[in-house]
């Protein structure tokens, strides 16, 4: 099969009376709630389960093996090959199997608010309440634009579709797999909605280096006085919480784009975890979740629809999807210029790096590339309690391509624009997981703002004999005593045996990037 017959099975299922394309909001509430696949909640959001898969499925992600990326693409356990005959034969069945559905949903947007780069995109889905995240996620069209979309590249989703992995040659029932030759992302046998925005978010780590534009894992936002702030961090570690602020507007929650023109957010809307949301800690989120909201795995009052976000029982990775004009406070278009402050987010499970510290440049490249932090339960198949992990550039699930290649664009426009990076600890204090608490929110809010404010540029501060990052001795509204990592733990014996261990982590990984990396690492890694 090449890829001509690829496009005309597509056109045919798209051709069929079963199809229903870009229908609003409303309608694709209509829909989810009377085909039994939603419920209505008291705030008019519409609450879907997942079943089993309730994070992304790493172990079932793949790129087909063909000649357009075979050389460009970093192969590994992230980047899985799988042959183009495989793809071929499950792709002709999961057509089969949609165009036997009653009904079908089709959005039709973007990716990327940057026109000179952004990739219409298609999505087609077996549930309409998939298709109402889709719509609520990218970027809608205007109607001018979608008289004249054309999709550069289209997911099929069809969740109840599951592979044989005796026939289909997939690991398991699952499979998300890009072709980046035919430009689809086929995706079968997982419910979890988070698999295609994050597979869109794949595609342009593959396509945006090539137009020398960096693709990022993080967020971003921007103040009275045009100053942008950008948030890395890998699933759970605060972007989304943290680059909500009702002092700065919102540029974007988890993807963005730097090109020579300044930041631009990849998607339409926000994605934010719900767990133990209140109004209290996180009021822009909160108030966010209205009418067409999808709030995914989020247990609801059988009577009264009232959502309890204290209750994890079908997951800790409790969603609510909605677009980012529901956040009051936005730049729309999401553009905006240079960042002036770069945010690494990492929860150390350790307990053993500092709440915030100010990075150097080789220290900034180092913990870029490192990309040191925790996976954190519920958000990827099989994680039930913090993990320490080295995700480089603190998004390794989703890089297509060598860490270096990212790493080396930030590093030339860290230079070029003069940012200052910080790296900000918001996971553990006072003793690793299980025995220090998680940092608080307020405090890491405080200090980033402090950060952000540049109140941090000429403090005093201290440096910490075993990273060697340097730690502001003071932060007003932060007690001093949680600032220095190593005073917060009662047992100083068991902080020194944690934080040499960790450091010993770091140099082990740090292997895998050759003698290339030699300054960055004698500059930038733990103190010897
Ligand atoms: N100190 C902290 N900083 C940031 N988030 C925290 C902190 N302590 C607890 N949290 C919680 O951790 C979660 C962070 O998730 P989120 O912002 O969605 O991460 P991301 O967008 O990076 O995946 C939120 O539920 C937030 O309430
Ligand atoms: C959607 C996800 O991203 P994040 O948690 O970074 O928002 C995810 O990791 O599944
Ligand atoms: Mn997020």
């Amino acid at each position: 099969m090449n890829s001509i017959d690829t496009v005309s099975e597509l056109n045919e299922l798209l051709a069929g009376n079963n199809v229903n394309i870009q229908l609003s909001v409303p309608q694709l509430v209509e829909k989810a709630t009377s085909r039994g696949e939603a419920v209505l909640t008291s705030t008019g959001a519409v609450k879907a389960e997942t079943g089993k898969y309730t994070g992304r499925s790493p172990q079932d992600k793949y790129i087909v093996e063909e000649p357009v990326s075979k050389d460009k693409i970093d192969w590994g356990s992230v980047n899985q090959p799988i042959s183009s005959e495989i793809f071929d034969s499950l792709y002709t069945k999961v057509i089969e199997y949609l165009k036997q559905q009653d009904e079908l949903f089709v959005f039709k947007g973007f990716a990327g608010a940057d026109h000179d780069s952004r990739l219409s995109i298609q999505v087609v889905n077996e549930y309409a309440w998939h298709n109402l995240f889709a719509h609520q996620l990218f970027i809608r069209p205007t109607e001018k634009e979608l008289e004249y979309h054309a999709a550069d590249f289209t997911i099929v989703s069809a969740p109840n579709f599951k592979a044989d992995p005796a026939v289909d040659g997939t690991q398991s029932e699952t499979f998300i797999i890009v072709s980046m030759e035919k430009r689809i992302v086929l995706i079968g046998g997982t419910e979890y909605a988070g698999e295609m925005k994050k597979s869109i978010f794949s595609i342009m780590n593959y396509l945006l280096p090539e137009q020398n534009i960096l693709p990022m894992h993080c967020s971003a936002n921007v103040g009275e006085q045009g100053d942008v702030s950008l948030f890395f961090g890998l699933s759970g570690t605060g972007k989304t919480t943290l680059s909500a602020d009702a002092g700065r507007k919102l540029i974007g929650d988890d993807e963005h784009g730097w090109s020579d023109n300044g930041v631009f957010n990849i998607e339409g809307g926000c994605y934010a975890k719900c767990i133990n949301l209140t109004r209290e800690n996180e009021p822009q989120i909160f108030d966010a979740i209205t009418f067409g909201t999808v709030l995914e795995n989020v247990v609801i009052d059988a009577e009264t629809r009232v959502a309890n976000y204290d209750d994890n029982s079908l997951t800790e990775n409790t969603r609510a999807a909605y677009p980012i004009q529901n956040i009051e406070n936005i730049v729309d278009p999401s553009v905006a210029g240079h960042p002036n402050t770069i945010i690494f987010l990492t929860a150390d499970a350790f307990g053993v790096l500092p709440p915030i510290s100010k990075l150097t440049k080789e220290q900034a490249m180092y913990h870029f590339l490192s990309g040191f932090t925790s996976k954190l339960a519920g958000t990827e198949r099989g994680i039930t309690s913090p993990q320490p992990a080295f995700s480089t550039c603190f998004g390794s699930p989703f890089l297509p391509l060598h860490a270096t290649v990212y790493a080396e664009m930030l590093g030339k426009k860290i230079d070029e624009h003069g940012a200052q990076v910080f790296l900000v600890n918001t996971g553990w204090t006072g003793g690793e997981y299980g025995v220090g608490s998680r940092m608080k929110l307020s405090y890491t809010r405080t200090m980033v703002r402090a950060a952000i404010e540049g109140k941090l540029n000429n403090v005093e501060t201290e440096t910490d004999s075993v990273f060697g990052l340097e730690i502001p001795k003071q932060i007003e509204g932060v007690p001093t005593e949680v600032l220095v990592p190593r005073n917060a733990w009662e047992d100083k014996a068991a902080y020194d045996i944690k934080a040499a261990e960790l450091a010993k982590a770091f140099r082990e990984n740090f292997k895998k990037f050759g003698t290339v990396s030699d300054d960055i690492s004698l500059k930038g890694g733990p103190l010897a």
